[in-house]
């Protein structure tokens, strides 16, 4: 039997949504993750530490009875919010994080950030206090295309950002592409990025081939499978620089088999096991530890688990979905196999 031990991993990017639906996002990510770093764009967003707060007191009473799953908590940056605010989110101690969604990017960010310059005030307590920037890295112009908004943002938004706050620690959420590979490289040490499970298992083929999947529509988009052996590279190659961050991002069945459907991927059924899959076809499981359990908290000035996970190799058949509310969620691999286990 081949076992592969961890110590106990973190998701430093994850959305759990709100209500009842906590009830299936909250235990799902209690299953062996420590810490999460979760994702503010409720509607409404929690824009206040107050809010922040509320959300994650909703988190708690959702965890499984003798669950120690600690949710750690972002504000969600608005051109309203204050150095008062950020002040305050510090000396809460549980808000680790304030999140830029540029206006109308993605999934809930229409109350976001039209013009980053009408935020640097923040941005500069934000360095002053120590709370990292989290970015969802695209432009929303329409008349960029949507396989180069994150380049273009890298251009136009981050690297003068970057530069502009000489102390701020910014995450680059999610990356998609071989220029936010090179981005992250070049930058200081205090830039960082998280990488999802399912930008190192699929490109744009997979959503694009032989029929339109939209359960593989996610922000960023899928890409070229050029920028995909980019991404192996970067979490396999040890660089602290690169952490896990799942981004699962459930949404109701109905709302992704649609004309019009919403952006985003559930993966946290099999996060840790989705992301073995991918260091073992690189040959490189010996470096999924530092990226799924140390350089995550090394980024975030958190001490590391001292606690350990052990995942078993052999096939387990995926559900075609999952209780979702009133409705289900389709996950990633739904009625397919996964090839490790977390052992319970
Ligand atoms: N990644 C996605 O495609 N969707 C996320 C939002 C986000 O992280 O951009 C969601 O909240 O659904
Ligand atoms: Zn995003
Ligand atoms: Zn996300």
């Amino acid at each position: 039997m081949t076992t592969l031990t961890l110590t106990r991993p973190d998701d430093w990017h994850v959305h759990l949504r709100d209500g009842e639906l906590l009830a299936h996002t909250v235990p799902a990510m209690a299953r062996y993750f420590g810490r999460a770093i979760i994702m503010p764009n409720l509607v409404p967003p929690a824009v206040t530490p107050e809010q922040a707060g509320a959300y994650r007191e909703r988190i708690l009473a959702a965890r499984p009875a003798g669950s120690a799953f600690e949710p750690l908590m972002v504000l969600y940056l608005t051109e309203g919010t204050t150095a008062d605010d950020i002040r305050r989110a510090k000396a809460g101690g549980f808000v680790h994080a304030v999140k830029l969604y540029p206006a109308g990017a993605t999934t809930n960010s229409q109350s976001g950030v039209t013009d980053v310059s009408r935020v640097d005030e923040v941005l500069a307590v934000m360095a002053e206090v120590g709370l990292p920037l989290l970015v969802h890295g695209e432009v929303t112009h329409g008349h960029i295309d949507i396989f180069e908004r994150e380049k273009v943002f890298l251009d136009t938004v981050l690297a003068p950002l970057v530069a502009r706050h000489s102390t701020l620690r910014v995450v680059l959420e999610h990356i998609t592409t071989g220029d936010a590979v090179d981005f992250v490289l070049a930058a200081p040490d205090r830039v960082g990025a998280t990488i999802t499970a399912h930008h190192l298992l699929f490109n744009r083929n997979h959503m694009l081939a032989g029929g339109i999947r939209p359960h593989f529509y996610c922000l960023p988009i899928l890409k070229h499978g050029r920028h995909q052996t980019r991404l192996i590279e970067a979490a396999t190659s040890g660089s602290p620089k690169f952490f896990l961050g799942t981004d699962s991002a459930p949404h109701a069945r109905g709302a992704k088999e649609s004309a019009c459907g919403c952006a985003g991927s559930y993966t946290a059924h099999a996060a840790i096991e989705l992301y073995a899959e991918a260091f073992e076809a690189a040959g490189a499981l010996d470096k999924l530890e530092g990226f799924a359990s140390f350089h995550g908290p090394d980024f975030y000035r958190l001490p590391r688990n001292s606690d350990t996970i052990t995942l078993v190799k052999g096939d387990w058949d995926v559900p075609a979905s999952y209780p979702f509310g009133q409705t289900e969620v389709v996950p990633v691999r739904a009625g397919e196999k996964i090839s490790w286990q977390v052992v319970a």
